[in-house]
């Protein structure tokens, strides 16, 4: 593998920022890693796993770097930007690992100076794990990594950090900001909203103790909670930011509910064998396109802790 870029600079060093460095060593892909996370503790941690170069200030982490990438919760980027923004080289290109992007591009683009390349992105992979313990090398294999050019995006800078993501383990595609945002609003945000519900509806439940919930969990609340252990900081900046096509994919779930809680109530058999049968085929669909390997853990079981 040739190294895509001679110096990385990873800004936030948790599940993402650590996966993303150990994929790349293993890929040789670049020649220097250097990161910063704001907590002390975090930092430690990273120097300890010998995760890259961790420096006592964001600025230092970011100085001559050919690339660097934001990955801090969605609501803490433009704060982080502010700070980093004047210190980054002029030709470098900054991304970033959120998992909503217009209102990453809102936020970050103001504090982008000139000759400065953005190309935001997002790969479709993690864990309920979160902070730099959580990070494992194979985490991006053949997974998607989603790049959002915003109009104007310098094409060389593009194609090189997908070169990156490639080398990465990951396939990548390209789309734009709005239709991935409705997009991970069907496939994540809103499943992960329900999952969030039906362990609390299932915690808030007397007549079954948290015990019983634990012992008898069937395979698909066991699922449910697994993904509602995700990082409630991480999850609240995303529905606060993706909040026009989750509440659209809400309404819609709402009223597909509200239906299938009427076919139950009237003993309509014929709805609930039809609905089932529809979704059925997705499933099957899914199958056939040889993209099940993530169920129900995204196919891979973190490294043990
Ligand atoms: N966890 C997942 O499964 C996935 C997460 N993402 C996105 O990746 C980003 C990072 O997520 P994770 O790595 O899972 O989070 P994490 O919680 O494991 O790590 C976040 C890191 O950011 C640092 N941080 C937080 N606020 C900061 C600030 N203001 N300044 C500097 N550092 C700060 C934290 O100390 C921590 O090191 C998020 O934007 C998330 O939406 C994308 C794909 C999957
Ligand atoms: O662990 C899971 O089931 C996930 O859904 C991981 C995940 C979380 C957030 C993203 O933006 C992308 C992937």
């Amino acid at each position: 593998m040739t190294v895509v870029y001679d110096k990385v600079a990873l800004i936030g060093l948790g599940l993402i920022a650590s996966s993303m460095a150990l994929a790349m060593k293993r890929g040789g892909l670049v020649g220097q890693i250097t990161g910063y996370a704001r907590s002390r503790d975090t930092r430690d941690i990273a120097r300890e796993l010998n995760l890259c170069e961790v420096c006592e200030t964001a600025d230092e982490a970011v100085r001559d770097a050919d690339l660097v990438v934001l990955c801090v919760p969605v609501g803490a980027m433009a704060e982080v930007m502010a700070d980093i923004g004047p210190a980054l080289k002029p030709g470098a290109t900054l991304s970033d690992v959120g998992s909503v992007k217009k209102a990453v591009i809102e936020a970050v683009s103001p504090f982008v100076p000139d000759g400065v390349h953005f190309v935001p992105a997002h790969p479709l992979a993690g864990t309920e794990h979160s902070g730099p313990r959580a990070g494992f090398a194979t985490l991006f294999d053949n997974r998607w990594c989603i790049i959002v050019p915003t109009p104007g995006t310098d094409r060389a800078a593009v194609e090189r950090l997908e070169v990156l993501w490639q080398g990465m383990g990951a396939n990548t595609d390209e789309m734009d900001a709005d239709h991935h945002d409705l997009v991970l609003a069907v496939t994540s945000h809103t499943p992960h909203l329900i999952a969030y519900t039906m362990v609390g509806v299932a915690d808030d439940l007397r007549r079954v103790t948290d015990s019983e919930v634990i012992k008898y969990s069937a395979a698909g609340f066991r699922d449910f909670t697994r993904i509602a252990a995700s990082d409630p900081t991480m999850w609240r900046d995303v529905f606060l930011t993706n909040k026009e096509a989750t509440l659209e994919i809400l309404g819609r779930f709402t009223e597909e509910l509200f239906a299938l809680q009427r076919a139950i109530r009237t003993g309509d058999g014929d709805h609930l064998h039809a609905y089932f049968t529809r979704t059925r085929a997705i499933r099957r669909g899914i199958i056939d396109a040889g993209q099940d390997t993530d169920a129900p853990d995204f196919g891979r079981t973190p490294v043990k802790r």
